[in-house]
């Protein structure tokens, strides 16, 4: 079975009467989704908080009621993917583009569950390219600076044309040959002006869900 399908709908298992939720974005949380939105139709009665515009598409479509993002102070428990997740729960994020919204809602989440498949889980991040999601104006000196922690950004094309996210900015993929300090590239990234959010989420995970090939689930705490 898919490591994806699996990983998602366990998740769900964690989920209770009451909560509010925040849904991730891309093809791991959508089973978890879709879970959801079957389970939301027998009477489960929790409130989604979506961080896109497709994850707010879909859950619509499914029927989950949703809560604006402004209008709460806590989320009790966030479920999202990622691309990839190392041994310190130190995860990168961004490979659908919605890295921003993400790092908002699990910020104010009391407990955050990761679904991925077994081969996003790996010693050190930074074979997968870091998303840092950056403001248009000048996106050429932005990319100057951030070459000198060390990396190759290259700017997102979806159809020949950059790529924009949700909030209207750009990203750029930075391939670093390895990732030593997630915490000091963290910081030091976001102190570029510029610079909107990185991919890097340290502290932000507490459980990750891993889907196998041999059809078996891990699950980490942390
Ligand atoms: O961070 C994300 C979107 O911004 C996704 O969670 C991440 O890219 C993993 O996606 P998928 O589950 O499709 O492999």
């Amino acid at each position: 079975m898919d490591g994806k399908k699996l990983a998602g709908e366990k998740a769900v298992e964690s989920v209770k009467d009451g909560m509010i939720l925040g849904l991730g974005t891309g093809s791991t949380v959508y089973w978890s989704i879709l879970k959801l939105g079957e389970l939301v139709k027998k009477g489960l009665d929790i409130k989604g908080v979506p961080t896109s515009k497709s994850t707010e598409k879909l859950a619509k479509e499914l029927g989950i009621p949703l809560v604006s993002f402004s209008s709460i102070n806590q989320i009790d428990l966030t479920i999202d993917g990622a691309d990839e997740v190392n041994p310190n729960f130190e995860l990168i994020k961004g490979g659908g583009g919605a890295l921003l919204r993400e790092k908002m809602v699990a910020s104010i989440s009391k407990s955050s569950i990761i679904v991925i498949d077994e081969t996003k889980y790996v010693p050190n991040l930074g074979e997968f390219p870091l998303p840092v999601e950056i403001v248009q104006f000048g996106w050429e000196v932005t990319s100057k600076q951030i070459s000198t922690l060390g990396c190759k950004p290259e700017l997102r094309t979806k159809n020949n044309s950059p790529f924009v996210t949700d909030n209207g900015n750009y990203i750029f993929d930075c391939y670093f040959e390895k990732i030593d300090d997630a915490v000091k590239l963290n910081t030091r990234l976001n102190m570029i002006p510029g610079v909107v959010e990185n991919g890097l989420f340290v502290h932000l995970a507490d459980t990750i869900v891993v889907g196998k090939r041999d059809s078996s689930v891990d699950i980490l705490y942390k």
